[in-house]
């Protein structure tokens, strides 16, 4: 069955007018007019975001029914969080944010269509659906004999097995990471009422929503002749890091009369181990269209990542951009690993001579934010010590909501824009209401639902929770000791109109205040991980971050720091296919082949240009020459 309307040349230029781009490449364009289920292979920057955004506007503008909805889904909240900032350009693409549709990920779904519905009607109520919420309280609990002698002669794996109790399959089943006793002895009867009780007072880990979604497809008759009505096309992002549970989630509940539109980049799946995912998902299927073109970098960068497309071999095409800046590979001794940074921002300065261009952002990535080991480098660390490991994330999270406060004011004040100062307080304020219980165990409030709800209870209730939110954002006495507790009333006045219950204990924490010393140093953590590279009247700023934490990003100039994993250097790995020098048939050991694809999605996020950084004595002398012969500038920095 295709699409419920077909996607016209006109609707293409009406997208190509408001998004700025040009469909014009013949696979894009057939991939924005596909009518019907098919996959889409998308090389890095090649488009794969844009187009399901392009896709979706032009739904947005047909869609008329109030019953059924497009249903978007992704592996994680990063996918989802650039699906939705980028609709919510588009005043028709704000549509789909809401009612009767669904973008989130495959938790989110299993959790609200099907597993939150099938709980509540048999008498359960979650209180807490977070694996962290759930490690916290089994920890704490106090435990049957025969449990704690198992984890006392089990200590290497006690934690693992305690805190990833799970249930399994419609049976729900019991299972964790570790090995669990057997059912039928009196231990491992134990482990399984420990979790039963867990779930009676309910508390779930994540995976729990899916094998009570599964229970719900197999014990509720129509339930999925229900979902399949509701939702008659599918989309699925980043489908590479789909693992087998969700794949089979999705295959259980969507049939051959659902339209489901695949996107993803088979060299790009560095979220699990999916070794055989591929042939368990089917990623991608036959007659499926393959985007080689990347929008997103030139001919240097595609040449050097195609060498490294391990999964699935492909000879990836930039876009022609003459001239090319000055690839640079910064090959440093061991005593010089300090210069790098600032080499690449002298670097940054001397390609970009008559100053940044707008929108200019320049990263530097690696493999591993922390870790032990003799030989350096070990992480990001290293190259840059004041970096903080627990605030690599895209998005920070605190325990605290005056910490919140103090972040949105540091990032007024140093962004000068508001947008992430009001975000900040709006994560703050979601994450407090969560802990109210006000989301009854929904995976995603929302602002906008918070606010719709709150409107709806009481509109001076909406209203006074979006005055204090402003308030936190612009006035910074508001965030001080002396006004806290009336800031914190009034918050807590307004919430309680939403709550069955009085606040738990966690929300009052969370409200409490916290003295500026603890939160002095949270916020000045963001910071640290900004390096701030000054030369004569010049500066640039370098973030740092993760190589997970920047996928799909597009930068103007990336940097990728080489990092160890299992006692390989992921760029030394490189070296061989980058050169063409080396075996080959390295590439296809499981743990090598991991590592590149790491530095494959490194590599791939810039557009202008890209430099690597890695111990000269990973290079030999050949493979220097080599590099030079590709076109990288090889540049030493020499230790005293
Ligand atoms: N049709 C197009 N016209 C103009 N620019 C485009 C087009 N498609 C993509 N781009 C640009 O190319 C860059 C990469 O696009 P996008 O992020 O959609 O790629 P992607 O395939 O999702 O990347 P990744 O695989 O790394 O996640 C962006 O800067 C985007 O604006």
């Amino acid at each position: 069955m295709p699409l419920p309307f077909p996607i016209e040349r006109s609707d293409v230029a009406e997208v190509e007018s408001l998004l700025g781009c040009d469909f014009g490449s013949d696979a894009q364009l057939r991939a924005l007019c596909h009518e019907d289920s098919v996959d889409i292979q998308a090389a890095p920057g090649s488009g794969k975001t844009t187009l399901l955004v392009a896709k979706l506007a032009i739904l947005a503008r047909k869609w008329t029914s109030r019953s059924q909805g497009v249903c978007v889904l992704s592996h994680t909240n990063v996918a989802r969080q650039e699906v939705e900032a980028r609709l919510a350009k588009d005043a028709h693409g704000r549509r789909l944010l809401g009612h009767p549709h669904f973008i989130g990920t495959f938790q989110a779904f299993a959790h609200q269509y099907l597993a939150l519905p099938f709980l509540r009607g048999s008498g359960r109520e979650p209180r807490f659906i977070d694996d962290g919420h759930f490690a916290a309280a089994i920890r704490a609990r106090p435990k049957a004999w025969h449990i704690n002698n198992y984890l006392q002669n089990h200590p290497a794996t006690a934690d693992t097995l305690l805190t990833t109790l799970r249930f399994e399959g419609p049976d729900l089943t019991v299972g964790c990471e570790a090995t669990l006793p057997q059912a039928g002895t009196p231990t491992g009867r134990a482990f399984r009422a420990l979790k039963s009780a867990m779930a009676d007072d309910g508390y779930f880990r994540f995976q729990d929503m899916f094998a009570y979604a599964s229970r719900a497809i197999r014990d509720v008759p129509g339930l999925i002749d229900v979902v399949r009505n509701r939702f008659p096309c599918v989309f699925i992002d980043e489908m590479q890091d789909t693992d087998t549970l969700q794949h089979a989630f999705v295959t259980s509940i969507f049939g051959d009369e659902t339209v489901v539109q695949r996107f993803g980049d088979q060299n790009q799946a560095i979220f699990h181990d999916v070794v055989d995912a591929d042939a368990v998902t089917g990623f991608p299927r036959a007659g499926y269209i393959d985007l080689v073109q990347s929008r997103r970098f030139g001919t240097h960068i595609a040449r050097a990542a195609s060498t490294i497309t391990v999964r699935a071999p492909q000879e990836i095409q930039g876009t022609v951009r003459e001239p090319e800046k000055r690839h640079t590979i910064f090959a440093f001794e061991q005593g010089a690993i300090g210069q790098v940074l600032p080499a690449f921002g002298d670097l940054l300065f001397e390609e970009y001579p008559d100053g940044f261009p707008r929108g200019f952002v320049a990263k530097a990535v690696a493999g591993r934010k922390t870790g032990a080991g003799q030989n350096m480098p070990r992480h990001l660390g290293d190259y840059w010590p004041p970096f903080a490991a627990g605030h690599a994330g895209s998005q920070a999270s605190f325990s605290n909501l005056a910490d919140y406060a103090r972040r949105a004011q540091m990032l007024l004040t140093e962004a000068c824009d508001c947008a992430p100062a009001a975000d900040a307080i709006w994560d703050g304020l979601l994450a407090l209401a969560h802990r109210g219980n006000i989301a009854h165990g929904t995976p995603r409030l929302t602002k906008r639902g918070l606010l719709a709800a709150l409107d709806a209870a009481d509109p001076a209730a909406g209203l006074a929770l979006r005055l204090v939110a402003h308030r936190l954002c612009f006035s910074v006495d508001s965030g001080d000791a002396d006004a806290w507790p009336q800031t914190a009333q009034e918050i807590e006045n307004a919430l309680r109109l939403l709550m069955l219950a009085p606040p738990p204990q966690a929300f009052a924490d969370f409200l409490a205040w916290v003295p500026d010393g603890a939160a002095a140093a949270v916020v000045g953590r963001s910071r640290q991980n900004i390096v701030r590279h000054v030369s004569d009247d010049r500066s640039v700023e370098i973030a740092l971050s993760t190589i997970h934490g920047v996928k799909g990003e597009t930068h103007s100039a990336t940097l990728v720091l080489s990092t160890p994993s299992r006692r390989m250097f992921d760029l030394k790995e490189a070296i061989g296919p980058l050169t063409g020098t080396g075996d080959a048939r390295r590439r296809e050991r499981q743990t090598v082949a991991r590592q590149l694809t790491l530095v494959f999605v490194g590599m791939t996020r810039p557009s202008q240009l890209l430099c690597l950084a890695m111990p000269l004595d990973h290079l030999e002398a050949n493979e220097i020459a080599a590099l030079e012969g590709n076109g990288w500038r090889v540049h030493t920095l020499r230790a005293g």
